[in-house]
């Protein structure tokens, strides 16, 4: 019998695919760091039993019509909003993501985030590389002061809930904004829910972790940064497309915020010429949130277990519904 051919979009370990190798016909895309080629990809899902994705790639409607035999799609992230869902479910078509095995390690990310935005990490460490240490001085670097503070959680969901769990430990005051409450939450962290105005007027280090969709696209714009107190800090972890960045940029510039912590672009990868990375306010990452072996590992693990359940006739662990 003809093995099931599954197209994986970007270079994985071969130590992990490898025992998936016996029982199914393997291709994956020659680069680890380059996207797929679209044309590639849409000959690739013709005759693909199963694609493993990634948040880079656009999965649409004309791409999902290509393929023909096409069961289940297992895109190595939790976000799933560069995936046309409805049109996968529309032609029978699982899409499965990796809830859970991240939350931890983005959670420390997105906490290290904003600790490294209001005590000015990169700054100083930039200030040893370049020769400009002179002396201790009483206002040298000088950042904001974390414990006892007030953060406010846009979007409480599992990662919201692993940042505000860190957030007790520092004597934080937790105030959350979600679409709806989260008694749980409350109970268990001590978090408050407030409207998202409340949210942001409030808190000193308003943070991100909503996914992206119609609601979200661009809440956080002119006005929220405006409502902002001036001494507040912005730490985005989730999606880019959440963030208008020319009002961003005009807040920092302009002091309506104090600074940013950005994992996360509306394109990626940002432009290194981008506005925002000239502003010593604003820490930049690439998109790391998720970033250590282990949990991509698991990311990965689950994705091809995902896959085996679908192929094999049954439910997958983490189904997008
Ligand atoms: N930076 C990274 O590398 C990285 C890593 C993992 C996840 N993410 C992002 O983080 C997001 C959250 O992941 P999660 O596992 O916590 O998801 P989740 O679904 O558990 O949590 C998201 C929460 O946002 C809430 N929400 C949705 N729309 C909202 C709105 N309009 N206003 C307020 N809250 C709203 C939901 O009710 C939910 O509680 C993902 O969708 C992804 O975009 C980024
Ligand atoms: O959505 C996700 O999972 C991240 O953006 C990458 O881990």
């Amino acid at each position: 019998m003809k093995k099931p051919y599954i197209f994986i979009t970007r270079t994985l370990p071969e130590e992990i695919i490898a025992p998936f190798r016996a029982n199914w016909d393997i291709q994956m895309w020659d680069s680890e760091e380059k996207p797929v080629d679209r044309t590639i990809l849409i000959q690739e899902t013709a005759k693909a039993d199963a694609l493993i994705t990634m948040l880079s790639d656009r999965i649409d409607e004309q791409l999902l019509e290509q393929g023909a035999q096409l069961k289940v799609i297992a895109n190595l992230a939790v976000g799933f909003d560069n995936i046309d869902v409805k049109a996968a479910q529309k032609k029978g078509i699982i899409v499965t993501n990796t809830p859970d095995v991240l939350t931890e390690t983005t959670a420390d990310l997105t906490f290290g985030l904003l600790m490294a935005t209001a005590r000015r990490f990169i700054e100083a460490s930039d200030h040893i590389r370049n020769g400009n240490w002179e002396n201790w001085a009483p206002l040298l670097l000088a950042g904001l002061d974390i414990h006892h503070k007030t953060i406010g959680i846009v979007g409480m969901g599992r990662i919201g809930r692993a940042v505000a769990h860190r957030a007790q430990g520092f004597h934080m005051n937790v105030l959350y904004h979600n679409r709806s409450r989260d008694t749980e939450a409350e109970s268990a962290l001590g978090a408050t829910y407030v409207s998202f105005e409340e949210l942001l007027q409030q808190s000193d280090f308003v943070v991100c972790l909503a996914p992206f969709t119609e609601e979200t696209a661009g809440m956080f714009n002119a006005k929220a940064f405006q409502t902002m107190k001036s001494s507040a800090m912005f730490i985005n972890a989730s999606r880019g497309a959440n963030v208008v960045e020319e009002d961003l940029y005009e807040a920092l510039v302009a002091g309506d915020i104090a600074g940013a912590g950005l994992d996360v672009f509306t394109k990626e990868p940002i432009a290194n010429d981008h506005p925002l990375l000239t502003l010593k306010q604003v820490v930049a990452l690439p998109h790391i949130g998720s970033a250590s072996v282990e949990t991509r590992q698991a990311m990965m693990h689950l994705c091809l277990e995902n896959i085996n359940l679908v192929l094999s006739g049954q439910q997958p662990k983490t189904e997008v519904k």
